[in-house]
């Protein structure tokens, strides 16, 4: 049977609990989020008619300090889906020692079919809807799927509006020109291939020579792809919504990135390659599968028949619990989103601090501090997988996380 994303989310944390010293109703309270919000945004068309899209904010969990997550544009967007990235926000800032909660906010729509006006227009809307929740000290917004610098750019203008002056730490991935920090467009695909390269020492391979097929060539999954393949590992295989590419000895990168920033999408690229179903790239005999596109690409019979021998999770959810099930029991390790994804908020933190100290930090200064948390996390984990012998590195992950947001919560006292 089908779970939702929300389902997956608490029936990961459920597989932790018992390994962690948490009270009952501190519990409780950690399968709901603290507070939601559902808009109605009309926006003005160009062609003058009105369309009153829906709009969302989930914010988990703030006992470790302020909500912190993305806004998403999609199709898909729904109440669940975004509480459930609340909630995986709370743990991947948890997992990675950063002092945020977990926030994510969504508007359903279809960005391909909105013009540069319509889109912001919507984004102003959005803002103003969420913009008691939202705050540098509160709540704290960044790009996810289908949004940009640009989007972050009219967010923290019109957050501004309200201020009288620029506030720009209410948002993150900013443009460079407000604030926005070096290395953040790239840092969710840098942590990503950082986290693949860690994952393959700790298996004893070597990236250099090795397959990785790559879901989804978006913000995350093209800066990935680019990274891995300057390590010397062969990117075989990458897809976007349109259909995938591949090539047993390896893609040309460069030009598929060119061609996207030319075309919006992979259709059509040039070259001398097969072209394949999303779900062949999924089931390839590759040394490594990075899933970069949405919720749910791997699912039971995808587990079940997947060659790849180890799966590095750059999207937030891509595995189903039931699917993780079959993973585990296949031996085959997945490298968590709430782990392996974190270089993008790692990174947004990092630019949050400069805005708050009105300081800018060089690209390796930001670089380096991003591989050594993201680093040291995957060490914790995968220290905590071998002690306290979890069932994977996903639980292991989550029994991190808890327990420093247990313990959060037992030290501000908030509960008796
Ligand atoms: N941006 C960030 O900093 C972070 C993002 N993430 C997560 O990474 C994932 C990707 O985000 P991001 O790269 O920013 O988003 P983008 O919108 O930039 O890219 C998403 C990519 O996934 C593709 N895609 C969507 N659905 C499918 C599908 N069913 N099959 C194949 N490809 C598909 C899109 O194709 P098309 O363009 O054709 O629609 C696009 O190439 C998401 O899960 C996001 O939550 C996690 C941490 C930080
Ligand atoms: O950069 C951030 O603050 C959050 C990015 C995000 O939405 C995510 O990690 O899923």
């Amino acid at each position: 049977m089908a779970s939702s994303p929300l389902e997956n989310m608490l029936a990961q944390m459920d597989r932790a609990r018992d390994h962690v010293d948490i009270k009952p109703g501190v519990y409780e309270r950690l399968k709901h989020p603290e507070r939601t919000q559902k808009v109605a945004l009309p926006v003005e068309l160009d062609d003058g008619s009105v369309e009153v899209f829906t709009g969302y904010r989930a914010q988990f969990d703030s006992a470790r300090g302020p909500y912190k997550g993305g806004i998403r544009y999609h199709p898909a967007v729904s109440m669940d889906e975004v509480e459930a990235l609340a909630g995986w926000m709370t743990w991947k800032c948890a997992v990675v020692g950063l002092p945020f909660g977990g926030a994510k906010g969504g508007v359903v729509c279809n960005p391909s079919e909105l013009s540069r006006t319509e889109l912001r227009r919507l984004t102003r809307r959005y803002t103003q809807g969420v913009r008691r929740m939202i705050g540098p000290q509160t709540d704290i917004p960044a790009p996810d799927v289908n949004t940009d610098p640009q989007t972050m750019a009219w967010v923290m203008d019109t957050y501004s509006t309200y201020h009288d002056h620029a506030v720009p730490e209410v948002v993150t991935g900013k443009p460079l020109e407000l604030g926005g920090t070096e290395g953040r467009v790239d840092a969710t695909g840098r942590g990503v291939t950082i986290t693949l390269e860690n994952a393959f020492d700790y298996l004893d391979q070597d990236l250099r020579g090795a397959d990785v097929a790559i879901q989804g060539f978006g913000n995350v999954g093209s800066v990935a792809a680019g990274f891995i393949a300057d390590r010397g590992a062969n990117v075989v295989a990458i897809s976007d919504i349109t259909g995938g590419y591949y090539h047993p000895d390896g893609l040309d990168i460069d030009a598929a990135t060119a061609h996207v920033a030319e075309h919006g999408q992979l259709a059509g690229l040039p070259g001398d390659h097969e072209e394949i179903e999303n779900r062949d790239l999924l089931t390839l005999d590759v040394d490594a599968l990075v899933p970069a596109a949405i919720e749910d690409a791997i699912t039971p019979e995808i587990a079940r028949d997947t060659r790849a021998d180890v799966i590095v999770e750059a999207a937030n959810g891509p595995t189903t619990f039931a699917a993780q099930t079959i993973l585990t029991d296949r031996d085959i390790p997945v490298v968590p989103d709430i782990l392996a994804n974190a270089g993008g908020v790692i990174v947004s933190y990092l630019e949050w601090v400069q805005n708050s100290q009105q300081y800018s930090w060089t690209l390796d200064e930001v670089n380096r501090d991003l591989e050594d948390r993201i680093t040291t996390a995957f060490d914790n984990v995968v220290r905590v997988y071998d002690q306290q012998n979890t069932p994977d590195l996903r639980t292991a992950a989550y029994v991190i996380a808890l327990q420093r947001v247990a313990d959060a919560h037992d030290l501000r006292g908030l509960f008796p």
